[in-house]
Parts: C-alpha cells; sequence; structure tokens
C-alpha cells in the first residue's frame, strides 16, 4: 500500500510539489510523451480517453499514483468490466452484426460473479443506416431489470460526460472541493453515542420503484432537517433519470454548511466517476456488487483511499457477501433489502446474510454493516440492530412525512439528535 502514499515523494528540483491530484496531468504536457499505455490502466483510471481509441491512449492523467495501483490490482491483467467496451457500432447492419457477435462472446456477467449484464450483449438496438434510424431488438440488448437498464444508461451518460470533462480536467475542481469528511468515524461516533444504529438519511426525490416520493423537495432543507434530528451522515441521490437527484443537489447541500458526511448515491461503474463525485464534494460513494466485479470495487476502494473517500459497498445475496467479504479493505458494507429485479423489499434479508460464519466474520473484520432499504418503524430499527446492523440507510420513510427531520424520533421510537440522545 507505500504506492498510495499520495504525494510523499520529495519535489523535484523546479517542479511544483505533488499534491493529492498531481497525477492528473493534462495530455500534451511533459507526461504525455512517455511510453504509451495498454487501455486498461488509463480506462480503469477513468482516464477520459475517448472509447474507441485506447492505442492511442497515454499515461498522461493518470500517473504515477493511479497507474501504481492500477498495476497493483486488476488492471494489468485485464480490463476491468466497467470499461470493455461493447455495441458501440454505428456502422453498416453487417458491421453491426459482426460487432454484436463480438460483444456476445465477451459478454460480462456470470464471469466476474456479477448478477447484471454489463452491457446489451449483441449491441446497441438503435442502428443507423444513412439518415434512417432503426431499432433491432432481442433478448441480448433488451435489460432483464431495472438494475441492468440504469446501468446499461448510466454507461453511456459517464462516456459523454468522460468525453466532456477528461480526467485531467478535475484536477482543478478535485483541489477546490471541500475536504472529505471521515464518513465511518461519524457513523462509528453515532452508534457510541446512542446506542442505536447509525443513521445514513437519503435525500431522495423520487425512485424506480415508488415514483416521486415528494413533490415539494428542497434538498438543503431537507438535509438540514435530517442533520438537526441527529442523521450521522446523508445520502444524497445523484441519478438524474430515476431518481430526480442531481450532482447540483450534492454541491449546494456541501456548500450549505451541513456537516454530515456526505454519500454520492450513484451507479458507479467507472472509476472516472469517483474523482466526478469527490469533485462535487462526496465523502463517501457506493459500489454495487451486483455491478461491479471483484477487480474492479478493489481498485475502486484504492482510489476512494487516494480521494479520501470511504465506500459503502452493497450487497444483495449470500453470493454477493461472499465475494465482498473476501476483499481486503472494506469497511463498510450495505445490506439492500430491496430485491432490484421484482422492487420487493424483505428486511429479514439483513437477518439472513449476517447469520452464522458470515455475521463471525464480519464481527472480526471489523467491517460496520449498513441496513439498507423498507425500514419504517422502531421495530424494524431493532429487528435489524439485533441481526447485527451498525448503522441503516433510510429514504422513503423519512421523505415521504410531512416533516422528514422530525420523523426520525417516530423512526427511532426517541429522538436520536444531539439535544435529546446523551
Ligand atoms: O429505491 C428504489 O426503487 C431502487 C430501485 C432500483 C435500484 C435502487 C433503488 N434504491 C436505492 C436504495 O438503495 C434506496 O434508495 C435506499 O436503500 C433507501 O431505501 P428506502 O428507505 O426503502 O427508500
Amino acid at each position: 500500500m507505500e504506492a498510495l502514499a499520495v504525494g510523499s515523494a520529495p519535489p523535484r528540483p523546479g517542479l511544483a510539489a505533488p499534491t493529492r491530484y498531481s497525477h492528473l496531468r493534462r495530455p500534451g504536457t511533459l507526461a504525455a510523451a512517455r511510453r504509451p499505455l495498454a487501455a486498461a490502466p488509463m480506462e480503469a483510471a477513468g482516464g477520459g480517453c475517448p472509447s474507441p481509441a485506447p492505442a492511442r491512449c497515454t499515461r498522461a492523467e493518470t500517473e504515477p499514483e493511479v497507474d501504481e495501483v492500477a498495476t497493483s490490482s486488476h488492471a494489468a491483467e485485464a480490463e476491468p468490466a466497467g470499461t470493455t467496451e461493447q455495441g458501440d457500432n454505428n456502422g453498416s447492419p453487417v458491421a453491426d452484426a459482426a460487432a454484436a457477435a463480438a460483444a456476445a462472446s465477451t459478454e460480462i456477467a456470470g464471469v466476474d460473479g456479477i448478477r447484471i449484464r454489463r452491457r446489451p450483449v449483441t449491441g446497441p438496438a438503435v442502428h443507423y443506416v444513412g439518415p434512417f434510424q432503426f431499432r433491432l431488438e432481442n433478448e441480448g440488448n433488451t435489460p432483464r431489470n431495472i438494475l441492468e437498464k440504469i446501468v446499461w444508461d448510466k454507461d453511456v451518460e459517464v462516456s459523454q460526460m468522460k468525453e466532456r470533462r477528461p480526467l485531467y480536467m478535475l484536477k482543478g475542481p478535485l483541489e477546490a472541493a471541500p475536504p472529505a469528511r471521515d464518513f465511518v468515524g461519524a457513523l462509528k461516533a453515532s452508534y457510541d453515542r446512542t446506542g442505536l444504529p447509525a443513521l445514513i438519511a437519503e435525500v431522495k426525490k423520487a425512485s424506480p420503484s415508488r415514483g416521486v416520493l415528494r413533490e415539494d423537495f428542497d434538498p438543503v432543507l431537507i438535509a438540514q432537517a435530517y442533520e438537526k434530528n441527529g442523521a450521522a451522515c446523508l445520502s444524497v441521490l445523484t441519478n438524474e433519470k430515476y431518481f430526480q437527484g442531481s450532482f447540483n443537489n450534492l454541491e449546494a447541500i456541501r456548500n450549505a454548511g451541513v456537516q454530515c458526511p456526505l454519500l454520492c448515491k450513484e451507479f458507479i461503474v467507472d472509476a472516472w466517476q469517483l474523482y466526478y463525485a469527490r469533485s462535487k464534494g462526496a465523502d463517501a460513494v457506493l459500489l454495487i456488487a451486483a455491478v461491479l466485479p471483484d477487480r474492479d470495487i478493489k481498485y475502486m476502494l484504492k482510489i476512494c483511499k487516494i480521494l479520501g473517500m470511504a465506500a459503502l459497498v452493497e450487497v444483495h445475496d449470500e453470493r454477493e457477501m461472499d465475494r465482498v467479504l473476501g476483499i481486503d479493505g472494506v469497511q463498510l458494507i450495505g445490506i439492500n433489502n430491496r430485491n432490484l429485479e421484482t422492487f420487493e423489499v424483505d428486511i429479514s434479508n439483513t437477518k439472513k446474510l449476517l447469520e452464522g460464519e458470515r455475521g463471525q466474520k464480519i464481527a472480526e473484520k471489523d467491517v460496520i454493516v449498513v441496513g439498507e432499504s423498507g425500514l419504517f418503524t422502531p421495530d424494524h430499527i431493532s429487528f435489524v440492530q439485533n441481526a447485527g446492523v451498525k448503522a441503516v440507510l433510510v429514504g422513503e420513510s423519512l421523505i415521504k412525512q410531512e416533516d422528514p427531520g422530525k420523523a426520525i424520533a417516530g423512526l427511532f421510537g426517541k429522538d436520536i439528535s444531539h439535544a435529546g440522545a446523551a
């Protein structure tokens, strides 16, 4: 882990002292002239190299620290799933078909233990011939569930965002961002103070399963109310298409003087998003095991560490829990009680995943488990606490109340604010 000692090298004569972000260099500067790099490390660090031209990528934007991280994890072995290009052919139907066949042969789902298919395996559904657009839908390019749909859309969105703001362009915003706050420390302090699971209160306007949860949605007022009433941390949805969230909300909450550490609640498919989230003031990010292969989780954990952010690694079932328990450096595991295929919520999922050896392993590793979704009553909170969680992530049951801040005392059965709980 020495490689992660960012900025520890002494400044070279004539060069500015290295900073946490000095590895994010603009192409065309000194570093750009160095040897070309295989696509994996560059892309894996969200380098913003417009696809599909990996062979022209250099390490200009990401050296040296992130490159060291890359080679110390998966990137030297294989291109991460989050960055594999598939189905990106705007040419003829014949070329499309060939691309689809190639893409199908590189299907990721299953291979890495992740549940969803990370790309449409038979290429995109929309094709262009001259001025005409037509759709060719089949099993391979129709998402099988909402998570798959969200992730496919996110993938397209992120590649566009990366083209607009390549990694080197984030250096300034990263340096200007407010320092990262201690997300894990805030959860521990709250648990120690109240003896109840620490609350991560979610600033959530809408969701795919429930539609709009709150019409009069002022993210800053809601965040302030949550903080005042005892939330340890806040989760801010930034996904626009499915949750009506935004990065503006995240920034506005941070800039309004809210002290609680902020989780950027986003569907992370590319390491570039980690840098972007931090540049917008995030103190923690969500890494979903159903979406990310182990090697990407490992790699992203290292980048989070460099950026000073925590990572909440989310699991849905035993298989994902076992995968994540095998990864070093995980401090927070979220157990999501929502089945993302059916939207059914069942809080006994938390208990099931914490029973027996898994629970023991978690205790040994000193991991904090976060119970997520479907928590509405003090009985629900007691149930997941008895199962072993030390923190809860709650959206709907608070945000739908007339006064979301006051709803916290209702959820816990007591006032957990600093004023109320000793
Ligand atoms: O909330 C959804 O409908 C949803 C759908 C698809 C993917 C993720 C989804 N939710 C993300 C979450 O994890 C929840 O927002 C969070 O756990 C809070 O849940 P709740 O208290 O039930 O609002």
